[in-house]
């Protein structure tokens, strides 16, 4: 495939080459695999032409119905192979040199990173888990002042709020002291103490103002809850992926999407994804987003419902990066914010010049200005009249805004990679029990339909 380099190329790197971002095995499976499906389609083949045979020579009504009927279910069984086996026609293993990065490019230099965290419900998604999401991601190992962290409450709420507030004072005490932490489990045994108050203000953190207790910046920490109103559509998430706050406020040209029950597990993840980012090959290639898998902590062996979705989350990516086509999974992907604009050859403008990629955004955050753009951005009404959802941004239509935005994302000949680390990147909380199973299974599957259909 162009742009990517093989596992051979590991050998020829010299001195002088520029340093290896990453190498790309495909399955030794992948012959076999055609083989075995070239075998197949002979067979099907075979199968279709008896039944067309016996259909055209069938004397009585009833024969022929029942022949038919028995064609159009193996027409079904055939398309449904199909699709499963396509998984299987190129699998490929990546592999990623973090270690690599500076050498390519100075920390200075480094992109902006903007992260975004989701969350709607304070008591089915308590504040002190999505506040450890929060802390785990500030916890990167990226230089801090790139980094700012937006958290998006579609519950507006004040307890939530309040959570942030605490885990901003939090954060500058424990910030330093992370790195003396070898436990895994320390980003999500946190204990926080959370008591109600209201309080109006959106900017927890700022990298300007705000030290950590020896000294060193803290990154931004943004806290987004979008205008509601019974006359305009909500949108659920993608209507919040949408709030341009983050590119009003700080324009990083690299976004990270995270759920806020799925933490960082290893604070070296943003050099993983420069590997692909940075890679002007890559670039090329017309990357439009680098996908971590969705894995689960907390599944106990007697986990009988399949919560984890193995094929969907972790086995499917890897046949579908093979054909440069992964899906976004919604958490844990790391997307240019360039893709979100257009088609890799038109770029769509996004009616105002602050959030277009070009614009950099020099003001502190807490600049009455910005602050007050930020506002309007927030508010219901941006929206109308404009592309959003439909040619810009994460596109509306589907529950499952996921799927659907990636796709048409591919459609527009953005390409994706699958990045999947041996150390989880992220670990996230899958249903537990078969109610919750049910219903996130019954939205998926909505919203599939929806997808296909519109
Ligand atoms: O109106 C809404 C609804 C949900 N969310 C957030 O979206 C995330 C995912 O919702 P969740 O209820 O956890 O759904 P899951 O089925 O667990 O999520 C999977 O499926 C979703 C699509 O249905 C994707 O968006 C997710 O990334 C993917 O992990 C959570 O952080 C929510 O807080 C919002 O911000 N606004
Ligand atoms: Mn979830």
């Amino acid at each position: 495939m162009e742009g990517q380099r093989s596992r051979e190329s590991t050998a020829t790197n010299s001195d002088h080459a520029p340093p290896l971002l990453h190498t790309l095995t495909p399955s030794r499976r992948t012959v076999p695999n055609r083989v075995f499906a070239a075998v197949y389609i002979c067979v099907i083949t075979a199968l279709f032409y008896r039944h067309v045979q016996t259909i055209l020579h069938s004397t009585t009504l009833i024969s022929f119905s029942l022949t038919l009927a028995l064609f159009v279910s193996d027409l079904i069984l055939a398309f449904l192979w199909v699709s499963a086996h396509s998984f299987r026609v190129r699998p490929v293993y990546r592999k990623e040199y973090p270690e690599n990065i500076e050498k390519f490019l100075e920390p200075s230099d480094f992109p902006g990173l903007d992260i975004f965290i989701f969350t709607t419900d304070p008591y089915l998604e308590p504040p002190t888990r999505v506040v450890n999401t929060a802390l785990s991601v500030m916890a990167y190992e990226y230089p801090t002042d790139k980094i700012s962290i937006y958290v998006s409450d579609d519950g507006g709420s004040a307890l939530s709020l309040f959570a942030f507030m605490e885990a901003a004072k939090f954060a500058a005490h424990w910030l330093p002291f992370f790195e003396f932490f070898d436990d895994p489990d320390i980003n999500r045994c946190m204990p926080i103490d959370i008591t109600m108050l209201f309080v109006n203000d959106q900017v927890l953190l700022n990298k300007n103002r705000d030290r950590d207790i020896t000294g060193h910046c803290l990154p931004n920490l943004v806290y987004v809850s979008r205008q509601k109103s019974p006359t305009s559509p909500y949108n659920f998430k993608a209507g919040a992926l949408n709030v341009r706050v983050l590119a009003a406020m700080t324009n990083a040209p690299i976004i990270l999407t995270l759920d806020c029950d799925m933490y960082s597990n290893d604070p070296r993840t943003p050099f993983r994804a420069l590997c692909y980012v940075l890679d002007p090959a890559e670039i090329q290639n017309r990357l439009a987003f680098v996908q971590f898998p969705q894995q689960f902590h907390g599944l106990n062996e007697s986990e009988i419902h399949g919560s984890e979705h193995r094929r969907l989350f972790k086995l499917n990516p890897f046949g579908l990066d093979g054909l440069s086509e992964p899906n976004y999974l919604g958490t844990g992907c790391f997307i240019h914010r360039r893709a979100l604009l257009g088609d890799p050859s038109t770029l769509v403008p996004p009616v105002i010049k602050e959030i277009s990629p070009a614009h950099i955004a020099n003001n502190p955050i807490t600049a009455p200005s910005v602050l007050e753009f930020a506002h309007r951005l927030a508010g219901c009404h941006y929206e109308n009249q404009t592309e959003w959802g439909s040619k810009i941004g994460f596109r509306y239509g589907s529950l499952v805004e996921d799927f659907f935005t990636g796709f048409r994302l591919q459609c527009e000949e953005w390409r994706s990679i699958f990045c999947n680390p041996e150390k989880a990147a992220f670990l996230g909380n899958a249903p537990i029990n078969f109610r919750d199973f049910l219903g996130q299974n019954k939205r998926w599957q909505i919203g599939l339909l929806e997808a296909a259909s519109s």
